[in-house]
């Protein structure tokens, strides 16, 4: 048997598609538009990458994109009075500060100092809150991107088994919260689980989020189950040619695909959910921020 392959890539423009119409009517009947501002600190290639692929699709789906390019060796006083202004700013709906940054500034301290509301990771401490207490909060893309995916191929989670490898604030704590949520029987695998192949064969839902590349393997995958790989990892493809690299997951794809019910790839799966829940997130945001209902089928 061969596994549906999850398209996330496609099911991503759709979302963006959506995003867009209902930023075009903010614009035309209230003359809002949603602002979302990154932040990069220092050089690192991936994560210029990944910034100048959201700044493309924010001006896409007809918001405004605001980007902060910061030296690597910023003092931290100056990157919090960034954050400050753009919490202060009625134009940034959110704020996403892209991980990781240089040793000498605090992750935690960086999230804490961004306004909740604005907090389009949902990484804050009152975000995380909110959702392990089943109220409105502001919830991390990734896992979001995820269950979007998970409901369009399920319909119902309700009473499956879940496990869910890594236990990360930005993707493994809020997926197993948003499993529950829907019912699911949740299990938090991590690197001190005992025997991870055979806890990972119950599950009906197994959600790879670890950063070792192929380390779940074709036979840890319980027949029929649905696959999601967060894992983004390049590896070198020497195959490809010298010094060539390729993406691939925290799954053993090939082999996986032949067990699993269905799966998505690496990449084309999770990777463009990420950036489309974000977009979703900073509508959601406008929306709060302005009193306004929540827009239609982009939340949790
Ligand atoms: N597709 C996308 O949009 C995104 C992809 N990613 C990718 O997802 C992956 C995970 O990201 P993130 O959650 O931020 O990563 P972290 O490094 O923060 O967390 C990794 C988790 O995996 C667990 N882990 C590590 N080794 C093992 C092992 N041998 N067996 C079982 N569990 C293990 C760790 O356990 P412990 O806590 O015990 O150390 C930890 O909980 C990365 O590849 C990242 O690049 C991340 C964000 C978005
Ligand atoms: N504060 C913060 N929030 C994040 O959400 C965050 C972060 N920091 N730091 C880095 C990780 C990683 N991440 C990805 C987003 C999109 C793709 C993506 O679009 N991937 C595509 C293409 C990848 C490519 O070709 O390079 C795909 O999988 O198809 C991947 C990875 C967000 N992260």
């Amino acid at each position: 048997m061969s596994a549906t392959i999850i398209d996330g890539k496609a099911f991503a423009a759709k979302v963006r598609g959506q995003i867009a119409e209902q930023v075009a009517r903010l614009k035309a009947e209230k003359g809002l538009t949603p602002g979302l501002a990154v932040i990069l600190v220092g050089e690192d290639p991936a994560s210029q990458v990944y910034v100048r692929n959201k700044g493309k699709q924010t001006v896409e789906v007809g918001m405004n994109s605001f980007e902060h390019k910061l030296p690597a060796d910023v003092p931290a006083d100056e990157l919090y009075a960034l954050i400050d202004k753009l919490n202060a700013d009625p134009a940034v709906h959110g704020i996403l500060c892209q991980f990781p940054v240089p040793p000498h500034l605090s992750e935690t301290e960086i999230v804490a100092r961004i306004d909740p509301a604005k907090d389009v990771d949902g990484l804050h401490v009152v975000n995380a809150g909110l959702l392990a207490s089943g109220q409105k909060a502001m919830v991390s893309c990734t896992p979001l991107g995820c269950l979007m995916l998970l409901r369009d191929q399920l319909g119902s989670l309700s009473g499956l088994n879940a496990v869910v490898v890594g236990r990360s604030n930005l993707v493994g704590k809020p997926m197993a919260q948003l499993l529950l949520r829907d019912s699911c029987t949740v299990t938090i695998a991590h690197s001190r689980t005992k025997d991870l192949p055979e806890v990972c064969r119950r599950a009906d839902i197994l959600v790879a989020a670890v950063g070792r590349p192929e380390m779940i393997k074709g036979d840890w995958v319980k027949p029929g189950a649905t696959v999601i790989d967060v894992g983004i990892n390049r590896i070198d493809a020497p195959e490809r040619g010298e010094g060539k690299t390729r993406l691939v997951g925290d799954v053993e794809f090939g082999a996986a695909s032949e067990v699993a019910g269905a799966i998505t790839p690496v990449p084309g799966g999770v990777g463009p959910m990420t950036i489309a829940c974000l977009l979703a997130n900073t509508l959601t945001a406008c929306c709060r921020a302005n009193g306004l209902p929540e827009p239609e089928g982009l939340t949790a």
